[in-house]
């Protein structure tokens, strides 16, 4: 499978509502095949950066230097698939070439959905559903592939099993990848490096070293958690009070249902 050479280079990138700078002066870089996670509190920018990078928003304030790749795709939380169009309709939508369609089978067997392409989009899963919108992603061989919350809507054992295909489909197709999650398991169990945006800028930016599969336990995952959620502005000594207390409200009911 191909190795893009394309990464991003974003310098100084400033977007603005009215008088109020969302982005104020970011810079964010993405080598080639690298997988970063962007977290950062509700109504911090990030869906605005996706928004600007996937060209969605067009109205950038200004910005220093932008070197982005030509071919970007965007999965979004919802899958957005069109239903009057048949799974293999979506995931090739767009697409020319007397081969689309065979490249479009290949898309969906690698998501796990062989045998789904003459399926409508109404008689499939959200999950499923998800596994289409990246079919359709790929299928398009991406240098950049952005992704806002992509799983936020999955149950909690589907997501498990996306992140595990994501990062097969990832480290067999390479692309550079930008993630924008509010999960931090999520970005530390997927991403190379975990940004988190403030203030309109990357205020940290954190290499993921540990092993695969990365499994919490560990006293570096959760001092990479404890570091991330602190720069988030949670207060992890509260949040650990919390867990031991539900811990001890699940004894208790658990005490009397015995
Ligand atoms: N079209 C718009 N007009 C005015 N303000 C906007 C517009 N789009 C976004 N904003 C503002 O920009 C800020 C950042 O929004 P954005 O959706 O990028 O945040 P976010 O970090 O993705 O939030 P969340 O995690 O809650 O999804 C918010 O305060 C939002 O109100």
């Amino acid at each position: 499978m191909a190795t893009h050479a394309g990464g991003l280079t974003l310098g100084g990138l400033v977007r603005a509502f009215g008088e109020r700078r969302v982005l104020d002066g970011l810079d964010l870089t993405i080598a080639p095949g690298e997988f970063v996670a962007l977290i950062g509190r509700s109504g911090s920018g990030k869906s605005t950066l996706l928004r600007v990078l996937a060209g969605i928003d067009h109205e950038v304030t200004s910005f220093e230097r932008l070197n982005a790749p030509g071919k970007v795709s965007v999965v979004f939380q919802d899958a957005r698939l069109l239903p009057w169009k048949r799974v293999l309709d979506n995931v090739i939508l767009g697409l020319t070439g007397p081969d689309a369609r065979e490249r479009g089978r290949t898309a969906l067997d690698e998501v796990g959905l062989a045998g789904r392409e003459r399926a409508w989009p109404v008689e499939l899963s959200g999950g499923e559903q998800q596994r289409v919108a990246l079919a359709r992603s790929l299928v398009r061989d991406p240098e950049l592939l952005l992704a806002d919350e992509p799983f936020g809507a999955l149950d909690a054992l589907t997501r498990l099993r996306m992140h595990a295909l994501l990062r097969r489909l990832c480290e067999r197709h390479r692309p550079a990848v930008l993630l924008v999650t509010h999960d931090v398991d999520e970005a530390i169990a997927l991403a190379d490096r975990v940004a988190v945006l403030e203030d309109g800028r990357i205020a940290a930016d954190l290499p993921v070293d540990l092993p695969t599969p990365r499994t919490p336990g560990s006293p570096a995952y959760a001092d990479l958690r404890d570091r991330l959620l602190t720069l988030l502005g949670v207060d992890t000594g509260e949040l650990a009070l919390a867990t031991d207390d539900r811990a001890t409200e699940r004894r208790a009911t658990e005490g009397e249902e015995r």
